[in-house]
């Protein structure tokens, strides 16, 4: 089994519960409050701030032009691409782009993009991309799954959120972090194995709490705010 296999059997328990939580699902029924989108969206730009960050990392880390290259262009495609789609709702939800990058990350959000940073930091370019991967692919997945709701793509308000999502350029990331991290596992012995398993889970439960802390509009208590 591919070591990208054992992650991804792993982690399905907690992926499922991504998928099933109702905030995914009130996307993909159009269902979602607006106000819980809203506080997502500007979560959600200032975690891909440090995302990207980690694009940059990456190229630092890479021992290869071809690979330097990839991660320039994910760069490129988060600050560009994905962030524009939040732009965009941004602009229709009222939110200034100024409003939107001064956002002031919640805990958990914090926590999360905190976690990611520092083991990207201090490990070596295979504990980066295990960091990383359960957001691209799990996305990707949740993506596709709501794709398959009947009006989904289409939905007035949270269609275009759908469709990026599941787009073959978004699958495109997905895939290439998956084949690199099997490449970049080979020879590694078990301890190691598990050690990065680890780093694999814990990114995959913050993004079940990204999706929990964004339904219930969690932030910091109002008198230390
Ligand atoms: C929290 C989170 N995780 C992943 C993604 C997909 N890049 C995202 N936009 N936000």
């Amino acid at each position: 089994m591919s070591f990208s296999q054992r992650l991804h059997d792993k982690a399905q328990p907690i992926w499922e519960a991504s998928h099933n939580h109702p905030f995914v699902q009130g996307i993909g029924d159009g269902s979602l409050n607006l106000e819980k989108f809203k506080f997502f969206m500007k979560q959600d730009y200032v975690y891909l701030i440090d995302y990207a960050r980690l694009f940059a990392l990456a190229s630092m880390k890479a021992t290869s032009l071809e690979h330097m290259s990839m991660f320039a262009k994910m760069l490129d495609a988060t600050l560009n691409v994905e962030m524009d789609l939040h732009r965009q709702y941004a602009a229709k939800l009222g939110i200034s782009n100024g409003e939107l990058e001064d956002t002031q990350p919640a805990p958990m959000a914090l926590a999360y993009s905190s976690y990611m940073l520092s083991v990207s930091e201090r490990g070596s370019l295979i504990d980066l991309v295990t960091a990383i991967l359960p957001c691209a692919w799990s996305y990707y997945e949740i993506g596709k799954k709501l794709a398959e709701i009947p009006g989904a793509m289409e939905h007035e308000f949270y269609g275009e959120w759908v469709t990026m999502y599941q787009s073959e350029e978004f699958g495109e990331i997905a895939d290439w972090l998956i084949k690199l991290i099997d490449q970049l596992a080979e020879g590694l012995p078990d301890n190691e194995l598990t050690r990065l398993e680890e780093i694999f889970l814990h990114t995959s439960r913050f993004e079940y709490m990204f999706w929990e802390m964004s339904y219930n509009e969690e932030t910091w208590p109002a008198h230390v705010r």
